[in-house]
């Protein structure tokens, strides 16, 4: 379980990017963040896996508070916390499976890690989860040579490979075409139940979060302003986020039985 209580970012002397939020997510629920640009959704993210800093508040992952880890505690819970990036984040010479093996680097030792001498048990993961996002074929093939679509998958089998309690989705499908990225949706979601994960997704296209989440929050300069369930989030809701802002991407999105996350 993820606990976030009243959590604060101020970068500088700027006012409060972030202004005490609060958000509770159980296992194995999907929770889109939604808000206009600059409204600090990826600030949110960021503060969890403390790439960024937060100025004060709690974030606890399964009991453990993250606020104030340093140093080897700090790597330690890192590994916990899975992160999918828009732009997937590869090497891209490395092959999809050392790519998915980078997610192991937090656990074997340097002499390991730089030979990639990774044990047995970590490989045989890798190939199970690239079983079951389907790119287990492309094992050997350089990253670059993948579509956008699989070299996503390659990004959520590298997070998976951490052993993750909870995974953080930033943009995940904003680089993909609208079919590939709802397939990408529906294996986060399929995930997240599987694994009895925590998913939370920063994501701009609104039909995409109401129809692949369980639950929406919704964010304007750094306060939430909605979080309930992807079918209360009606018009009203969307432009108190994004009224006066922007248009958010809202192409109606389809049905979710129609789109497979690429599994046979
Ligand atoms: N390193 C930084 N230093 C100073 N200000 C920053 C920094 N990172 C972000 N900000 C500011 O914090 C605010 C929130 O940014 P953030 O990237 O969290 O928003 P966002 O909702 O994720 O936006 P987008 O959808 O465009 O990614 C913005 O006003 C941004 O300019």
């Amino acid at each position: 379980m993820l606990e976030i209580s009243n959590l604060i970012k101020r970068y500088g002397r700027d006012e409060p990017v972030l202004k005490g939020l609060d958000l509770t997510v159980e296992g194995n629920s999907v929770v889109a963040i939604v808000g206009a640009s600059g409204a600090g959704k990826s600030t949110m993210l960021r503060c969890i896996n403390r790439l960024v800093e937060p100025t004060s508040g709690s974030i606890k992952l399964n009991g453990t508070e993250l606020v104030t880890l340093r140093h080897a505690e700090l790597r330690r819970a890192r590994r916990k916390i899975g992160m999918v990036f828009q732009g997937f984040n590869l090497i891209d010479r490395l092959t999809v499976m050392e790519n998915v093996l980078a997610g192991r680097l937090g656990y074997v030792n340097l002499f390991q890690a730089i030979t990639r001498r990774y044990p047995a048990s970590d490989i045989e993961r890798a190939f199970v989860l690239m079983e079951r996002v389907g790119i287990a074929h492309y094992a050997n093939k350089r990253a670059d040579e993948l579509s956008g679509g699989e070299r996503q998958r390659v990004g959520v089998v590298r997070a998976l490979m951490q052993e993750p309690e909870v995974l953080l989705a930033d943009e995940p499908t904003a680089s993909l075409d609208p079919r590939t990225s709802e397939q990408i949706m529906v294996l986060l979601q399929s995930l997240a139940s599987e694994l009895s994960l925590p998913v939370l997704i920063n994501i701009h296209n609104v039909a995409q979060a109401r129809t692949y989440t369980d639950r929406i929050v919704g964010l304007r300069h750094g306060t939430m302003i909605f979080d309930g369930a992807p079918s209360d989030f009606d018009k009203e809701a969307l432009d108190a986020i994004y009224g006066g802002i922007e248009a958010p991407e809202d192409e109606p999105a389809p049905a979710a039985e129609e789109v497979s996350d690429g599994q046979p």
